[in-house]
């Protein structure tokens, strides 16, 4: 039953004893009714900011550190811009091992590094950016023992796969999914998991893989612009979108697989239009993300504009994040509340 979530498709997952699980999965898949009439397509957002921690690692914190615990771990470790320090803290909590988190140091939401810490993690704030301390975790973690949880470990994939599960299970095959690419893992794990159900029978044809980055954090863009296999690292990323400031993407050749295999494709979006897309999906359709998963929808629109998507397609955005994961970025966009004297005229004098 759905109660299991993610474990509800424990056959298809590498996990042979009982998992470290704190219910994750299960998401909502909204119609997100506005966004459909604007675009002319039909539009679906699977809300991935509604697991435990808020994001879509969580689907791969739950195989990758119940993997821990089956190869005898004490200790696992990561390298994150947020999200993934949040999501393995708090499994690693529930599963009583040792976390270490590297994160560049300034660019990471207040949310995140409020989660890492609370859950009990060694938070170590690195001055460089999210690829430098990735860099610096792998060596770290070969040299001290710790299990490596970043989307480099291929169990981490394997949960973040179960996505496609839950979208077939809920509406059939879409033409085409739309989701943020940072360290490309996700997008690599999506298409995973849709090409697992054709080889097993189950859909008869795979999703266009549409991956979406921003203008100044655009490697996986930029090479499937020039049809390559590999990528031109972007060695100074740039974006509010700080979940994916990342400019050397280590799951890049199996994104660009998942995006040629499946008549896929990749856009970059700006900022401002990442923000303005935040504001609609918050405004309009009552879905709260932080900036970076709003990323979807500002490519989605791009896509449309192009002509890239065909009028009647049935699209899937993926929502990576919760909307409290970065407060600050809100108040950035939107400013702070008005403040008046504790009076009805005053408040009459403001609505
Ligand atoms: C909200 C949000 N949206 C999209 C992505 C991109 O997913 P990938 O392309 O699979 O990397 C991330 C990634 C976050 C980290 O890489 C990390 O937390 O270290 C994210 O947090």
């Amino acid at each position: 039953g759905n109660e299991l979530r993610v474990w509800k498709y424990r056959c298809l997952l590498p996990v042979k004893r009982e998992p470290v699980s704190l219910k994750e999965g299960g998401t909502p898949l909204y119609h997100a009714t506005k966004l459909a009439e604007e675009l002319g397509c039909k539009v679906y957002v699977k809300h991935e900011g509604a697991n435990p921690s808020g994001s879509f690692k969580d689907r791969g914190m739950t195989v990758g550190v119940t993997k821990a615990i089956e190869l005898g771990r004490n200790a696992v470790a990561c390298a994150s811009t947020g999200n993934t320090s949040a999501s393995m803290a708090m499994y690693a909590a529930k599963a009583g091992l040792k976390a270490y988190v590297l994160l560049p140091a300034g660019k990471v939401a207040l949310g995140k590094v409020a989660q890492a810490l609370m859950h009990g993690a060694k938070v170590i704030g690195i001055r460089g950016n999210f690829d430098e301390a990735l860099a610096l975790v792998r060596k770290i973690s070969e040299e001290e023992g710790f299990y490596l949880l970043n989307s480099v470990n291929p169990f981490r994939l394997e949960g973040q796969k179960t996505i496609a599960y839950e979208i077939v299970d809920e509406i059939g095959t879409p033409d085409r999914v739309v989701l943020p690419v940072g360290n490309a893992g996700n997008i690599s794990a999506i298409y995973k998991g849709f090409k697992e159900l054709k080889e097993l029978g189950l859909i008869d044809s795979i999703p266009k893989m549409s991956g979406v980055q921003a203008e100044g954090a655009n490697p996986i863009y930029k090479a499937v612009m020039e049809c390559r296999e590999d990528i031109d690292p972007v060695l100074k990323p740039e974006t509010v979108a700080t979940a994916i400031r990342i400019g050397q993407p280590v799951n890049a050749k199996k994104a660009l697989r998942a995006i040629y295999e499946s008549n896929g494709t990749a856009v970059q979006v700006s900022d401002e239009e990442i923000i303005r897309a935040q504001k609609d999906l918050a405004a309009k359709e009552g879905i709260g993300v932080e900036p970076a998963s709003a990323a979807s929808v500002a490519g989605l629109r791009k896509l449309v504009a192009e002509g890239v998507v065909e009028r009647d397609e049935t699209v899937v955005c993926i929502t990576t994040g919760h909307l409290l994961k970065d407060p600050e970025a809100v108040i950035r966009a939107c400013g702070q509340p008005i403040e008046v004297d504790a009076s009805l005229e005053a408040i009459r004098a403001v609505l």
